[in-house]
């Protein structure tokens, strides 16, 4: 049977709760995905002076064919968005600014250091979304940035997110779709701190600072992302879920929720409903934390389809920015972006093919067999069909022949790096 017959029999079941497969199909092609450019390169970046990896992040493995220049990594990714169906972003940090040899230290980032990255986004009709690096950086040795006791220390950091606010401005400006602007810090202590006020005080202010020039929100949204530890930061971090939900809501900005960032068996999914019911607007990270913040590649889990039903149901595909945040370098690196990102399209295919209004109504009805009957049989609906020909629809490949591509791609491109 071909791809086609297989989504209209297919379609006929979806039809008998009401779903309208290719509506689903128009809506989804509409999401863009924000695809972080760090998962080529293991977090190395492209600074003249290329400091180690730090800030309590850790990426392992050496598997060959990492790219090694802009235009090695704007190649892999143009790959893996081969493989991807839909119409993307690339989310990038500071460390991939191209400076043409020229020492410039992150406070004196400009726009003008991103333009090949603005060019290749226009000819690729992506948009383009941005982090400040608060760290690999001799001034984050000691694991302290925007909560530094030392003022100097705290004054580069803050120009530095200024500088980085002014080019996500630029990203939105050149490419018609607003940038975000997502600040991480890795601000922390390693042992029990005798004071856990004064750092959050100093955060606070920081980033205060950052934000007293409004920008256009047609160019530039600000978000913030909290952690609950790092590597040397196990006791205490300074930016919380509690410090950044308190300060985001205050001062509208974006609280942005990385799935890795919370207690093992603390779900993102279960905090999108309420923290939308008090903000209009929502950034995540879509991560796989295993046993710790582990970044591993995204699968297609229980959390991921759970995030998709919270996103989809909730009528919220436009009020959640939605990244991704892994790294694993004991793998293809294209193979990676690639089965991350198409998994994070599936768990919305799927939650977009889920009776939503009826299961809800089943609920407020307290009728939980059916909910639970219901949610489980929908678990075996012939969803392969609908992704097979999404997939064909798209010009990307059908099922696991994407793979053969990657393999080709790393015989003859990654292999000789
Ligand atoms: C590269 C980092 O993963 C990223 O900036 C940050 O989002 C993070 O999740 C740190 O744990
Ligand atoms: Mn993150």
């Amino acid at each position: 049977m071909s791809i086609e017959a297989r989504y209209n029999e297919a379609k006929k079941q979806y039809k008998k709760w009401n779903i309208d497969v290719d509506q689903v199909l128009k809506e989804l092609k509409k999401v863009p995905i924000s695809i972080h450019c760090w998962q080529g390169d293991d977090i190395g970046g492209f600074e003249v002076n290329q400091q180690e990896l730090s800030g309590g992040i850790d990426v392992t493995g050496n598997y060959p064919g990492k790219a090694t220049t802009p235009e090695e990594l704007r190649n892999d990714i143009e790959k893996a968005l081969s493989l991807i169906p839909g119409k993307h972003r690339i989310n990038l940090h500071a460390i991939y600014a191209e400076t043409d040899g020229e020492v410039v230290d992150r406070d004196q980032l400009e726009p003008k250091h991103f333009e090949k990255w603005v060019n290749w986004a226009k000819q690729h009709e992506l948009g383009l979304d941005f982090n400040p690096t608060l760290f690999s950086h001799s001034k984050a040795d000691d694991g302290l940035t925007l909560a530094h006791p030392d003022k100097q220390i705290r004054d580069f950091w803050i120009e530095h997110c200024k500088a980085s606010r002014n080019i996500a401005a630029y990203f939105g400006k050149e490419l018609g779709t607003p940038a975000l602007t997502n600040i991480w810090i890795p601000d922390g202590y390693k042992d029990i701190p005798s004071d856990r006020l004064t750092p959050r005080k100093r955060l606070k202010e920081s980033l205060d600072e950052i934000f007293a020039d409004t920008i256009d929100e047609k160019y530039n949204l600000d978000a913030v992302e909290s952690k609950l530890f790092g590597i040397g930061s196990e006791a205490y971090v300074v930016g919380s879920h509690e410090f950044y939900m308190g300060y985001a809501l205050k001062n509208n900005k974006l609280c942005l929720l990385d799935t890795g960032h919370y207690h093992p068996t603390e779900v993102v999914s279960n905090k999108i409903s309420s923290m939308l019911l008090y903000s209009n607007k929502l950034a995540l990270h879509v991560s796989r934390p295993v046993r710790w913040d582990s970044d591993h590649v995204v699968i297609l889990d229980d959390e991921l389809r759970e995030i998709g039903l919270e996103i989809v149901r909730n009528g919220a595909l436009d009020k959640v920015s939605i990244g991704l945040d892994f790294f694993d370098a004991s793998i293809n690196r294209v193979a990676a972006w690639t089965i991350g990102t198409r998994n994070m399209i599936k768990a919305l295919l799927l939650a977009m093919l889920t009776p939503n209004e009826y299961l809800k109504q089943l609920q407020e009805e307290g009728n939980f067999t059916d909910r639970l009957a219901l949610m489980e049989e929908f678990k075996t609906y012939p969803f392969g069909a609908i992704w097979d020909y999404y997939c064909e629809i798209s010009d990307v490949p059908v099922g696991e022949t994407w793979l053969d591509e990657v393999k080709h791609y790393e015989q003859t491109v990654l292999k000789h790096r």
